[in-house]
């Protein structure tokens, strides 16, 4: 309210600050390569812990497409050396193609280029800013060049770059050899001097000498990082591209001087897929006007025929009749009201789903294999779901589960569990168990610290010498299969996925599956519990990612659904498997609690009635208790419920069952 004292005054207008004029001088085009520096954490360089990861993996994945495009069986060379005060020089070197001498500056130093953002056909890159992205990051923090060599035959000489991209422009600045790149020898003293590598191929026992990598290429970027090991690190990607690509060799040399290598265990590729045209249900309006506008086709029959998938002639000709528009209308003359007359008439014909061999799953007997090689455990379960479309994208989703085995928790050494620990940057004890090892909710990790007498409170980097060992000492005493929650491995066309998992469609079908009524606890809204993994690959022509950094994968219902099934389906066969082996724990259990007294009970019998002989009495009874705990297991589950018999149910195929009383390599598959 006014007050009616106070004298009225008019406020006056506020100053201008600025004018559509003066605002006008300031706007102009944003570099994309700006745009990105800027939005590094769009990309996948959010800290310094994941831009190490970003970058091993936008390389080790285009190094995978690459060889497989090529037809080449993929052995893949990774090396990390700490180049002091958390930098570190990362190196990527595959058996691949190579890169012709003309493309590698544009694909290294410019983003948004490259050969796979335009066709319809399943690759692990899609978008063509990955490598250039890692390279400006490396070049932002370390102000070093990406060094590139390539070879694209053994008769040729290999191709050096030293590559910055210049982000005003987004454009790549060649750095070597007068703006041309060089041609280099690949030997020591060359490579030496440059400090950069090309692998040698040591082959099998037996065979031909060693040789250098006849072709391919290797990619070098220093970068300010992070190298921390555990869940979410280098390590971890490395071991899960393993699992989904049994066909890959990878040896790898961290920054600790440790080497590790993962043969493949088939040599056979996965069949290449099938590049597709786009379906015209999974276009949208403002699409379908930019096709038109770019087509050269010169009728709209044409057109129809030619940009899409599964549109014949005679299809074509109905969509244009519901369009009302004439089948050898032209293009170029098409107006907006007809585009969308198009639009609408082509959601209304009916048109058959797309040709799925445009993806390749990794199929069952090699999810279990690949799941087998890696994942310690007793009962191995898969299934690949028949293709389904969403958006007019064909995709195909696949399951793996592992049930049983040591937590990575129990198998780590002192010296390993001493390491990660000076490494962690976890404030607490419980938040280090937590992220450190995969399986470890903080049902287990409180465990862990009663039994060890820590409190939740306990900082990782100030324990002593004495403190590690009972840490040590309590991760191995405490039953972690109890506490343990199930370890989710997603992949999206064979690539694995390791941040965002609560933002991603699989975590959320997880967690939605009721797990319960196949014999694993969980809690509502939570992972369920137990020694239990499960991967889920997604493979598509197009994987819809909630970002750039590609990390988890949107919600479309058709996904959604297709997960819920595939989930379902080894969840029944872990579900029979479980309910098998508790009758028979609970089968053993009686009968022997029976066989403890049943030698008293004839023996008393006889005393009061001598009639009775011992001997035949102590068989019948042993018959009966045999009988009994038969039928009495069947009755009840794990949890004292009732259940139905399913003795005679079958687990179907692709079932892998790990005997853990025989020797190694007790396995049997069906
Ligand atoms: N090691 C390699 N061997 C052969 N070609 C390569 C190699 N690395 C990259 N390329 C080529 O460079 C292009 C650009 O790679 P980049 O990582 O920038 O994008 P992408 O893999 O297409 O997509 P995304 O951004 O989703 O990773 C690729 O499409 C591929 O044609």
């Amino acid at each position: 309210m006014l007050d009616a004292n106070s004298e009225s005054t008019t406020p006056e207008a506020p100053q201008r600050r600025a004018t559509a004029e003066s605002m006008a001088t300031k706007q102009r085009d944003i570099s994309v390569s700006e745009f990105f520096a800027k939005n590094r954490h769009l990309l996948g360089f959010d800290n310094p812990r994941k831009a190490l990861l970003t970058t091993v993996k936008e390389a080790v994945d285009n190094s995978l497409d690459a060889c497989e495009e090529a037809g080449i069986t993929p052995e893949i060379w990774v090396t990390m050396a700490s180049t002091g005060n958390n930098r570190y020089q990362v190196t990527v070197q595959d058996n691949g193609p190579g890169i012709v001498k003309k493309q590698i500056p544009l694909i290294f130093g410019k983003l948004l280029y490259g050969s796979k953002f335009h066709r319809l056909r399943m690759s692990r890159g899609q978008q063509g800013i990955g490598i250039s992205a890692a390279g400006m990051y490396g070049m932002l923090t370390t102000g070093k060049p990406v060094r590139i060599v390539s070879k694209l035959s053994p008769k040729k000489p290999a191709h050096y770059f030293e590559i910055q991209i210049d982000t005003k422009r987004n454009h790549p600045e060649i750095i070597n050899g007068k703006g041309e790149g060089e041609d280099i020898e690949t030997d020591a003293t060359t490579l030496d001097k440059r400090g950069i590598c090309w692998q040698t191929m040591y082959p099998a026992e037996g065979e031909k000498p060693a040789t250098e990598v006849k072709s391919g290429t290797s990619v070098t970027i220093e970068l300010e990082g992070k190298y921390i090991r555990g869940r979410g690190s280098v390590d971890e990607y490395l071991e899960q591209t393993a699992i989904a690509n049994p066909h890959v060799t990878i040896h790898y040399f961290d920054p600790d001087g440790g080497s590790i290598s993962y043969s493949r265990s088939t040599t056979e590729l996965p069949p290449e897929p099938k590049e597709i045209k786009p379906h015209p249900y999974g276009v949208e309006l403002g699409r379908l006007v930019t096709m038109l506008k770019d087509t050269p086709a010169g009728t709209i029959s044409q057109f129809l025929t030619d940009s899409f998938s599964r549109v014949s002639s005679s299809v074509a000709k109905e969509i244009c009749d519901t369009a009302k528009i004439s089948t050898r209308a032209n293009c170029k003359r098409i107006g907006r009201q007809e585009v969308d007359a198009l639009y609408q008439a082509i959601q209304a014909t009916k048109i058959s789903a797309p040709a799925t061999d445009c993806i390749t799953p990794i199929g069952e007997p090699l999810i279990l294999k690949g799941l087998h090689h890696v994942v310690p455990g007793e009962f191995y379960a898969a299934a690949t779901r028949p293709p389904a479309v969403y958006r007019g994208n064909p995709f195909q989703i696949e399951v793996g589960l592992a049930f049983g085995g040591v937590s990575a928790a129990q198998k780590v050494s002192l010296e390993a569990l001493t390491e990660l620990l000076s490494e962690s940057d976890a404030r607490t004890l419980r938040q280090f168990l937590m992220s450190t090892f995969d399986g470890v909710g903080s049902d287990a990790s409180e465990r862990i610290l009663s039994e060890a007498q820590f409190g939740s409170r306990q900082s990782p980097s100030k324990l002593t010498k004495d403190e590690i060992a009972t840490l040590h000492a309590a991760m191995r005493n405490v039953n972690l299969s109890e506490g343990q929650t199930m370890q989710v491995l997603r992949y999206a066309n064979r690539v694995p996925l390791q941040f965002q998992h609560a933002a991603c469609a699989i975590t959320q079908s997880v967690i939605a599956t009721n797990w319960r009524s196949y014999g694993v606890s969980q809690s509502r809204g939570q992972l369920p519990q137990g020694p239990l993994t499960i991967m889920v690959h997604m493979a598509s022509v197009w994987v819809p990612f909630t970002s750039e950094s590609k990390e988890a994968i949107a919600g479309y219902p058709e996904i959604q659904k297709e997960l819920r099934l595939g989930l379902q389906a080894v969840g029944r066969k872990l579900g029979i498997y479980l309910n098998r082996r508790n009758k028979v724990k609970q089968e053993g259990e009686r009968r022997s609690i029976f066989l403890r007294y049943l030698n008293e009970v004839a023996t008393a019998i006889n005393t009061i009635d001598e009639k009775h002989d011992k001997t035949k009495l102590y068989e019948s009874l042993l018959q009966v208790a045999k009988k009994k705990t038969a039928e009495a297991d069947a009755k009840f589950d794990d949890r004292g419920r009732r259940i139905e018999k399913q003795e005679e149910e079958d687990f179907g195929e692709h079932v892998l069952i790990v005997n853990q009383n025989e020797e190694e390599g007790g396995v049997t598959a069906s």
